[in-house]
């Protein structure tokens, strides 16, 4: 879930004036000015009382109202590669002003630690959210959006205990198996049915992959056909683009100007709700069958229908600390939308990237292979207890977050008072706190020939890399402390299996089509390859 790009807040308003008529243009040219000179007064006073009085981190002086929001968008640059430029000016602690919001950008492993380990409770709740995105959220009702209380404790508690643990991953191993033999088969598919008989879109596979696992452990039901699968990721993917950001996030007085989109949004969350709530009819039939057969001398339900547990029965009836009652249906699909999304394009990012990474070096290609071939040969696929006994495989995992975090920054943390610091600067409490991830696992104080990618460098006695970062912060693709990523475990499982079965099954190289390859990153929901890897596959003699 990274932040979203100030560049695509303009695109965003472009695309709205371009569907408007010029009277209308004009009429809200005119509109627009007289708001301004009113918000500039009322922005200015109330930014000035706002924050005097308050030592900010340094940052690019900015303009009245807009502060720094056009020198971004017109920077030319992407919003990511903008900070990594501002930091060599302004040093690893800086503010930036974007319309109403201001955000304080932190980009070292001291400040990461001082702000999510040292400070981790000041500076563990999430700043406030414009309109769309709390419909979508139902009111914040999610473990990511919650501010830090007993509600998101809850919820939090809920989504680890009852799905996220270790013994929970375990059980359903079932569902990545079924998952990744349905990934082999559509590779193999797409590869014979393309035009040179072995070319592959890496992405598009890997993300599939991914949201059928995550779909199968949020409701349990297991006999989801593919095309209704290809339907329920068509809406998840429109409300990813729904929620994103807008140029009246930063400058609340066009609000009215982007009526259509809030519109649209609507009817996307209406489309989200009819998508999942049958699917949530579906499993609470399946549990009163399940109850009464329990009861009863009768058979157990068809084990390739339905799956003996799944999120959403932990979350039907959860107890929430301070609320009375059960989550809404609503709130339901809700949660099941969270656990949906946090998993899907962060996972499938990283096999993008790891694929181009072993596509661009056959040794490292040749190296997985053999421990493949080592410890569980070809007769059978490899499944998660494998991976586990691989060391170079899980070095590989570790080189390809610490080079490739599919976030380049942290979900947005806030203060949770008044009154917080880093490094001696004010943190004011209505400031979005954002952590530039890349900045750290890049570092040259902290790693040796940082932007080289080298999975030996984890191996006997070389680099280490608790990503936890509790034990000293090198590289925390999912974040630290308090509200760090609990899908760290199944994020990396599912990572090193579906690399280890790619290579168990193909041979994986360059697309003779394609130019050289190269590592240039854009942001979509995730940081992804700017240019997406087509690449030549050639199956591998199998025996299963
Ligand atoms: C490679 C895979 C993944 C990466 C790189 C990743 C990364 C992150 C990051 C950077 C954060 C923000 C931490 C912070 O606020 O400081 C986060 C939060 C979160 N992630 Fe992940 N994530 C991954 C997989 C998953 C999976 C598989 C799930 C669940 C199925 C998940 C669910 C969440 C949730 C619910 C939060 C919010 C936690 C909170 O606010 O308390 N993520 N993730």
């Amino acid at each position: 879930m990274p932040m979203q790009q100030p560049t695509s807040v303009v695109h965003a308003a472009m695309e709205e004036a371009s569907l408007s008529s010029l009277s209308f243009l004009q009429l809200a040219f005119t509109a627009v000015a007289a708001t301004a000179a009113l918000a500039l007064a009322v922005a200015v006073t109330r930014y000035n009382r706002r924050y005097t009085g308050l030592r900010l981190p340094p940052g690019p002086p900015g303009w009245p109202v807009v502060g720094n929001l056009f020198q971004v968008a017109f920077s030319g640059k992407l919003f990511i590669h903008y900070i990594r430029d501002l930091r060599k000016e302004y040093g690893p602690i800086l503010t930036l002003r974007m319309g109403e919001r201001t955000l304080v950008i932190i980009s070292s492993a001291e400040l990461a630690h001082e702000a999510l380990v040292e400070k981790g409770r000041e500076f563990a709740s999430r700043p406030r959210e414009n309109t769309t995105r709390n419909i979508f959220s139902s009111n914040k009702f999610t473990v990511n959006s919650a501010v830090y209380g007993a509600e998101w404790r809850s919820l939090r508690r809920n989504m680890v205990s009852g799905m996220l643990s270790t013994s929970r991953l375990r059980e359903f191993a079932h569902a990545r198996r079924r998952a990744m033999d349905r990934f082999v088969s559509r590779m193999r598919a797409e590869a014979a049915a393309s035009p040179d008989g072995g070319s592959v879109w890496v992405l598009r596979n890997a993300r599939f992959a991914v949201f059928c696992i995550l779909l199968d452990m949020t409701f349990g039901l297991l006999d989801l056909h593919e095309e209704h699968i290809v339907r329920i990721d068509a809406v998840m993917k429109r409300v990813l683009l729904a929620v994103g950001v807008r140029m009246d996030d930063y400058l609340p007085f066009l609000r009215p100007f982007f009526w259509r989109h809030q519109r649209r949004a609507l009817a996307v969350r209406r489309e989200q709700i009819d998508t999942l709530l049958p699917l949530i009819s579906r499993r609470r039939a399946i549990l009163r069958d399940m109850q009464q057969r329990s009861s009863s001398p009768s058979p157990p339900p068809d084990p390739n229908v339905a799956a003996p547990f799944s999120y959403l029965d932990s979350v039907l009836d959860l107890h929430i600390e301070g609320r009375d009652g059960a989550p809404t249906d609503d709130e339901l699909v809700t949660l099941c939308a969270e656990l949906i999304n946090g998993g899907t394009d962060t996972t499938a990012t990283a096999i993008e990237w790891g694929m181009a990474r072993i596509v661009d070096n056959p040794s490292i290609q040749a190296r997985l292979h053999e421990e493949i071939m080592q410890q569980v040969g070809d007769a059978r696929p490899v499944d998660d207890k494998d991976t586990d006994a691989m060391p170079y495989l899980q070095a590989f995992v570790k080189e390809l977050l610490r080079k490739h975090p599919p976030t380049y920054f942290s979900l947005t943390h806030a203060a949770v008072q008044p009154g917080s610091k880093l490094a001696g600067y004010d943190v004011p409490v209505d400031a979005n706190l954002d952590i530039f991830l890349p900045a750290i696992s890049e570092d040259p104080k902290l790693w040796d020939r940082p932007t080289e990618f080298d999975p030996d460098r984890f191996l006997s006695g070389g680099e280490t890399a608790d990503m936890t970062g509790s034990g000293g912060i090198r590289m925390i693709p999912f974040g630290a402390g308090r509200r760090i990523c609990p899908g760290l475990a199944m994020g990396t499982t599912h990572i090193a299996l579906m690399v280890a079965r790619m290579v168990q099954a193909f041979e994986w190289r360059a697309h003779p089509s394609q130019p050289p390859l190269d590592f240039k990153d854009k942001v979509e929901f995730t940081v992804v390859m700017d240019r997406p890897l087509l690449a030549a596959v050639k199956p591998r003699n199998l025996s299963f």
